[in-house]
């Protein structure tokens, strides 16, 4: 049996911090993030504001990203192997069918992706209030610094205008509180995952 679950969240939210929490828990359990698909700078437009457009679709290579998706679908197993996740030897032995293989897929704009909405079998979103992420945020540094006012003039505004664009076109969301303890959070998901895949066996 093959699960994809879909982590999207604001910025800082605690994304990849559950992601590693879940993967430590979970059977062949492999993660995609979507921040590994950026785009380099140079092809990042930069917007009359002066700013370059981090935070918008485009500057993701989706396409990359959704044929990583599908290599896992087609051959778990190999795919664990190759991004250095063990496997249990029950799930060596069987078709990937007949196993439990896990994926996590989290980004900040994944369910703002139309073509691919279809793929999660369980989606989560993770968010906090606006200080609090520019707090974390400030403690962050990108493989390109923020630079002075990027938060205030591009991140935050496009969080609000993707956020209101998934809550119209995206269903079946389950929103976690960021600002709960990272324990909670966590004990939340796995429960809710591990529910999920009792109803499938
Ligand atoms: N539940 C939480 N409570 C407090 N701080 C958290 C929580 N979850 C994550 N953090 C902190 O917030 C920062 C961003 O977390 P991270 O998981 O990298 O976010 P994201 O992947 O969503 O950008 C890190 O410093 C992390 O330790
Ligand atoms: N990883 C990179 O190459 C890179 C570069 C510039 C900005 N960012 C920032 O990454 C953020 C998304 O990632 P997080 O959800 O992990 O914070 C965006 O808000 C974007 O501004 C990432």
């Amino acid at each position: 049996m093959k699960l994809i679950i879909g982590i999207g969240g604001v910025t800082n939210g605690g994304k990849t911090t559950l992601t590693n929490k879940l993967m430590q828990a979970l059977p062949n359990c492999c993660v995609i993030h979507q921040d590994d698909f950026f785009k380099k700078p140079d092809r990042i437009e930069v917007g009359e504001d002066g700013f370059r457009q981090w935070d918008v679709i485009t500057s993701l290579d989706m396409e990359a990203m959704v044929n990583t998706i599908k290599g896992w679908q087609e051959n778990p197993v190999k795919f664990a192997r190759s991004h250095g996740v063990s496997v249990t030897p029950k799930a060596e032995e069987q078709e990937p069918d007949n196993a439990i293989h896990i994926l996590i897929v989290e980004g900040f704009l994944l369910h703002n992706y139309q073509h691919i909405l279809d793929v999660y079998d369980q989606r989560y979103y993770i968010a906090i209030p606006k200080e609090e992420c520019k707090r974390r945020r400030s403690t962050r540094t990108y493989t390109v610094p923020d630079p002075p006012g990027l938060f205030e003039g591009h991140v935050w505004p496009m969080y609000l205008k993707h956020r209101k664009e998934m809550e119209n076109n995206c269903n079946g969301i389950e929103y976690l509180d960021g600002l709960k303890s990272k324990e909670e959070i966590y004990n939340q998901v796995y429960e809710s995952i591990h529910n999920n895949l009792l109803n499938r066996l």
